[in-house]
């Protein structure tokens, strides 16, 4: 008999965690997915890869880097992705669920996991939910969807063409709380920067100057070092000392301090948003990027207060201000961070990946919220993104490229750029 898989559409506003455990519990199926029942299923998915992280670091146990020195904490996150699927099918599993698979994965990667899930769809049922999409199987599969925590079977994909790709943000950006100190380009200077971890050489003579006003998309395959050379912007890498880096005009290791590069830097990563648990309102959570903090600790002022208020209402968000962040949708949490990483108008915004597991509508809506912040303000913005963002539009591209040495990077001009 034929091995029958699936494909689940899910939007950013159902609890997918719920239907993982659904999907691998047997419970609460609708008829047409009942044969699973009974199967051993594995779970491929981030928050997966999260619990093995955090089980190395407080129990160190390496079930996924068994056999290699390397920490899972310190892998590029689409080697931690190839780690589990590795060990997912050295469990004996009988069914996978896998959430986004393609996520986080460059384009190459992304072919080498199709091909792995259409050999393996010969074995086994696969599961995948998806949000994205173009992120569909190669191979035949049914389909359902899941909305509002509810899973449906469809029979044809008329369903896709209802999810909307909404207009992009038009108004005008709200401006900065007080005139912005001026800082001299270039913003950032490496100059032949090359580096490496023991015996791995990650970078071989980068140089790459970033300047006001210019809007950056940095990409590279899975491993080529494109967080490594954030870190080393951010003061989060050892590395950068020795270098021949200049951020915002000071030679770095001239006695900088982390606070003097913080505060001219804005940076957002969907893996911060662990950070914010508690009960924080839409004003504060805003209000916050303007003092660096996690939470607020201060009595907002009513010109804080005001500012934030013009952003939500630039987000269609106007009547959420008390509204608790926890409480929105995964695609309305990523534009208020980018917002948070934004308000203070720093001098350079940096965006991780901001689009990383969210669905077509929410990432429209990323995307045009990030070419207008660099259509209308004076920010260096750098994106970082694995996937072609349809709609982005960057003025430059770098591109890391590995090779033996390390990665070399090299600068691609767009022909029609936005600013
Ligand atoms: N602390 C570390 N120790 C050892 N190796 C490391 C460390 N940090 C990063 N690496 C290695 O350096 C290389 C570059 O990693 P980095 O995370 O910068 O790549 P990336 O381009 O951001 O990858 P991805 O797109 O998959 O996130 C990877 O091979 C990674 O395993």
């Amino acid at each position: 008999m034929a091995i029958v898989h699936w494909t689940i559409f899910a939007d950013n506003e159902s609890d997918r965690e719920q239907l993982f455990e659904q999907l691998l519990l047997g419970q609460d199926l609708p008829k047409e997915l009942e044969y699973l029942k009974g199967m051993k299923g594995g779970l491929f998915s981030q928050s997966e890869i999260d619990r093995f992280i955090e089980e190395e670091e407080r129990h160190d146990l390496n079930f996924l880097t068994a056999g290699s020195r390397q920490h899972l904490n310190t892998l590029s996150s689409g080697e931690r992705k190839k780690a589990l699927l590795e060990y997912l099918l050295s469990q004996d599993n009988e069914f996978l669920v896998l959430d986004n698979p393609l996520d986080n994965l460059d384009t190459a990667s992304r072919e080498v996991l199709r091909g792995l899930l259409s050999k393996l769809a010969r074995d086994i049922p696969l599961v995948q939910l998806i949000t994205r999409k173009t992120d569909q199987f190669s191979f035949p599969s049914r389909w359902a969807v899941f909305h509002e925590d509810k899973l449906r079977v469809i029979d044809n994909l008329s369903y896709l063409e209802t999810i909307t790709n909404t207009a992009p943000f038009k108004k005008s950006v709200p401006g900065p709380l007080n005139p912005i100190a001026q800082v001299s380009d270039p913003l950032v200077l490496f100059k032949k920067v090359s580096l490496s971890y023991g015996e791995k050489p990650v970078l071989h003579q980068v140089s790459w100057e970033l300047k006001s006003g210019e809007f950056w998309q940095l990409s590279g395959p899975n491993g080529s070092g494109k967080t490594t050379m954030l870190s080393l912007i951010t003061g989060e890498n050892p590395k950068a000392y020795g270098q021949d880096i200049s951020l915002f005009g000071n030679k770095k290791g001239s006695g900088e301090s982390v606070w003097d590069i913080k505060e001219k830097l804005g940076y957002f990563t969907p893996a911060m948003i662990d950070r914010f648990r508690g009960y924080h309102s839409l004003e504060n959570m805003l209000i916050s990027g303007l003092h660096d903090s996690i939470g607020l600790y201060v009595q907002p002022s009513r010109a804080e207060k005001q500012l934030a208020r013009k952003w939500l209402d630039f987000l269609g968000m106007k009547d959420l201000s008390q509204r608790y962040f926890h409480e929105l949708s995964l695609g309305q949490q990523r534009l208020i961070m980018c917002v948070r990483a934004m308000i203070k108008h720093p001098p350079l915004l940096i965006l991780d990946e901001p689009t990383t597991g969210l669905d077509d509508t929410a990432a429209t809506l990323v995307v045009g919220l990030v070419n207008q912040i660099a259509r209308s303000t004076d920010s260096c913005v750098v994106f970082v993104s694995h996937r072609p963002e349809p709609g982005l539009n960057p003025q430059f591209t770098y591109i890391l490229s590995p090779g033996k040495e390390g990665s070399t990077g090299k600068v691609i001009e767009a022909s029609a750029g936005m600013k």
